[in-house]
């Protein structure tokens, strides 16, 4: 484990999202639609759906970005729109588009936004998420000189340089070649086994096999919400894709016959 995790290790985390009764409508657009969630403690959730399901909704919504339509949102048991600047550093956020600045270098622009978060010992914190992202010999490269892959680590550098134990990943390994995809998943797996929460959506449904737990959406509404071999198992497929396919027809089914929500018969549990 790197250096940088070693000195954040947590005893106790009383890290959480919950979700109750959500939606979130833009005109007539229910983008989420009813959603129940409750996520306790260091983990990494993947979050699944094709396009439109409400994964940067559902993302924005926690960060207070979005006001719920009707319902809820709780993280780390403060209403996203009441959290004050301590509550908020807490929380680490990577948008789905770049928000980093492309005359600056990865140092300048991993140090501005360690600036906007007050964070104390800003030279260390710099170097240390740098580090983390595996920068170090690009870090006084401005962004226009790297490759895309890096600036989406640079992305991430800024999303945890003020060392936040929520973290909101929006696509996070979108363009990125798999030998980065993985060393980035075991870099998240890191940060959880250090006392983080972390929400992470995907398209690539293959790596939510390194998550904990995986929620899927589609249309604005939770499919199922498991661990991945749990949906493996239920679902006598060997691949998530598979699995999520087999749930859809499920779903569609169940529908057919009227009732709307999956039977006691059904083996994966839609939301736990
Ligand atoms: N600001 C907005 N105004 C109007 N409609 C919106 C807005 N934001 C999202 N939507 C709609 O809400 C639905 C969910 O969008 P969202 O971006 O959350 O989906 P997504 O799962 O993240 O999609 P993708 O995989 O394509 O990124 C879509 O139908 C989208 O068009």
């Amino acid at each position: 484990m790197s250096a940088y995790l070693q000195t954040r290790m947590t005893t106790a985390s009383d890290v959480s999202i919950t979700l109750d009764g959500f939606s979130r409508s833009f005109g007539a657009i229910t983008a989420l639609d009813d959603v129940d969630l409750t996520i306790d403690g260091p983990q990494i959730v993947g979050v699944a759906g094709p396009n439109g399901s409400g994964k940067t909704t559902l993302i924005r919504c926690l960060l207070g970005l979005l006001r719920p339509s009707n319902g809820s949102a709780r993280v780390n048991d403060t209403d996203p729109a009441d959290l004050r600047s301590t509550e908020r550093a807490r929380i680490g956020y990577m948008p789905q588009h770049e928000a980093v600045y492309n005359d600056l270098t990865v140092r300048e622009n991993v140090d501005f936004f360690a600036r906007l978060y007050g964070v104390r010992d800003r030279e260390a914190a710099v170097e240390r998420a740098i580090e983390f992202v595996d920068l170090g010999e690009r870090t006084d490269a401005a962004v226009t000189e790297l490759s895309g892959g890096m600036v989406r680590r640079t992305s991430l550098a800024c999303a945890l340089v003020h060392d936040p134990d929520v973290l909101l990943l929006d696509e996070p390994t979108v363009g990125v070649d798999p030998e980065l995809r993985a060393s980035m998943w075991t870099s998240f797996r890191e940060r959880r086994d250090a006392g983080a929460l972390m929400m992470v959506s995907t398209h690539y449904l293959g790596e939510a096999t390194n998550c904990d737990r995986v929620l899927f959406l589609r249309d604005g509404r939770v499919l199922a919400f498991d661990a991945p071999e749990s949906f493996l198992d239920a679902t006598g497929t060997t691949d998530l894709e598979d699995a999520f396919l087999a749930l859809l027809d499920r779903r569609t089914a169940t529908n057919r016959d009227g009732t709307g929500t999956p039977g006691a018969d059904d083996a994966v549990e839609v939301v736990r």
